[in-house]
């Protein structure tokens, strides 16, 4: 028999029954609720009669909709306190545990599953947003659903599947300094386009990012929905299994030994064969950034904007809306662009690795003049870790806003938003038209790199300022 794929051996492990056709009804380990998405799923259900099979394995928490501002409550932002108020009183009747907000265990759901080891090698995981593929750092097989998917999940505890098709990116060799697990995601954007990944789900493997943390290992597979892959995810190893050691529901004792050993067989075999398969060299990769309204639109921060004319013909049209949108000119340096707005949080960037990156940065100056800049850590654990080790005073000293966790300014769904016209360096996942907020400008980048836009007062390569 031809070896398999991490991706085959967590697939296989999860069939229910083959229905035929490459299609599945696959177990689901556990399933991850929000303020968003939680709520209509769950009403789905009591709508049609049912209950949730396994409260045990759903969690919640709010972070789309709730204001991050110090000493939010849930009614700070009206419309997002309803959402709250309906998931809490959706997830008590079922029996779902939620962290509230102001308890341990609140924040963005792709940063507190990790964290709290909800989310472990070789699990199912599910949540009606995109980035669950987040999840994918720690070896999970995780994936974004709908509503009606995850009012079928809460029912029955499976999903009805396509196998997914197989994908291995391979980096090899040492990222530079200041070249963070986000340059390389933005990179492999830039290099395979928005739909690269479409129907696959994304090993990352190769030396570079085996030397990784988990936390670069969950932001380098938070981008993989960017590049059109429902999920993405990275072997486990030693690194992982430290890392999950203690955590709250990670197994405990003689039966974390007994997970270890079995997680250890969740690697692609010698002779397994994928779909796809795209070699990189992490040499290559620069301080990234992105100049358009795509995360594929992206380029080395010390390039030059492209020029629609010199571009492929069928690209045109969308390098000249994009700059049109962004209000850049092609043909002229990236670096010194001026910056309104910088955000530094989100599921791809706001674990305490990312904030300790921003402020070995933020250490060394002070936001410049005319520049509104914020730390929106990813969780309240991520929150008091920081303030722990100092990290807010570094930021607040330095004329950073430290604030409460959750989604915030990546998304605006809870009305906090970047002002029309202004740009915006944001360490999140998504640039698109109007995604901060109407005629918002957004570059994505890195921790680093945002940090370094604060300062300056303008986009700059980090590089320059050590
Ligand atoms: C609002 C939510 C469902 C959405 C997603 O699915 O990803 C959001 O988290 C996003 O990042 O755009
Ligand atoms: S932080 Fe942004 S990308 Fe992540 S779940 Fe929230 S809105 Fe979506």
């Amino acid at each position: 028999m031809a070896g398999r794929t991490i991706i085959d051996k967590i697939w296989d492990d999860h069939v229910v029954k083959d229905l035929g056709d490459g299609w599945a009804l696959i177990h689901i380990d556990r399933h991850i609720l929000h303020d968003l998405s939680g709520p209509p799923a769950l009403a789905k259900v009591s709508a049609a009669g049912r209950h949730v099979r396994a409260p045990a394995l759903a969690f919640a928490t709010p972070d789309h909709a709730v204001s991050s501002a110090q000493g939010r409550t849930a009614a700070s932002f009206a419309p997002g306190g309803r959402l709250v108020d309906a998931l809490r009183a959706a997830t008590t009747a079922a029996g779902i545990r939620m962290f509230d907000l102001g308890q341990d265990g609140q924040g963005i759901v792709h940063v507190t599953a990790p964290e709290l080891g909800i989310s472990l090698p070789g699990l199912t995981v599910i949540c009606g947003d995109s980035h669950t593929c987040t999840n994918g750092g720690v070896g999970a097989l995780a994936f974004g659903v709908g509503t009606s998917e995850s009012a079928h999940a809460l029912a029955t505890q499976t999903l009805r599947m396509q196998r997914p098709r197989r994908m291995r990116v391979r980096i090899d060799g040492r990222l530079g300094g200041h070249v963070s697990a986000k340059d390389l995601a933005l990179y492999l954007m830039h290099r395979l386009g928005s739909s690269a990944g479409v129907g696959h789900t994304v090993e990352y493997a190769g030396s570079a990012v085996r030397a990784m943390g988990v936390e670069a290992r969950l932001t380098l597979c938070n981008l993989s929905v960017e590049m059109g892959a429902r999920s993405g995810l990275v072997a486990p190893d030693d690194t992982v299994f430290d890392w999950l050691a203690g955590r709250d529901y990670a197994p405990r004792g003689a039966a974390f030994d007994h997970a270890v050993a079995v997680w250890r067989g969740l690697v692609s075999d010698e002779d397994a064969v994928f779909d796809r398969e795209q070699m990189f060299d992490a040499a290559e990769v620069a301080p990234m950034m992105s100049w358009g309204t795509s995360p594929d639109q992206s380029m080395a921060i010390d390039g030059i904007i492209p020029d629609p004319d010199r571009a492929p013909v069928a690209l045109r049209d969308d390098i000249r809306a994009a700059l049109d949108y962004m209000g850049l000119e092609p043909g002229r340096p990236l670096a010194g662009t001026p910056v309104d707005w910088v955000f530094i949080g989100s599921c791809a960037n706001a674990r305490l690795s990312d904030l300790r990156e921003a402020a070995a940065v933020a250490r060394s100056g002070r936001v410049a003049d005319g520049v509104t800049a914020w730390v929106v850590p990813g969780s309240v654990r991520v929150k008091r870790a920081a303030e722990a080790e100092g990290l807010d005073r570094v930021f607040l000293d330095a004329g950073f806003d430290w604030r409460e966790p959750g989604c915030a300014m990546c998304v605006a769904a809870n009305g906090e938003r970047v002002p029309p016209g202004a740009r915006a360096v944001s360490t999140s996942n998504r640039n698109f038209v109007g995604r901060q907020g109407p005629r918002a400008r957004t570059h994505l980048a890195s921790p680093a790199s945002a940090a370094a836009a604060a300062l300056a007062g303008r986009i700059v390569d980090v590089r320059t300022l050590h």
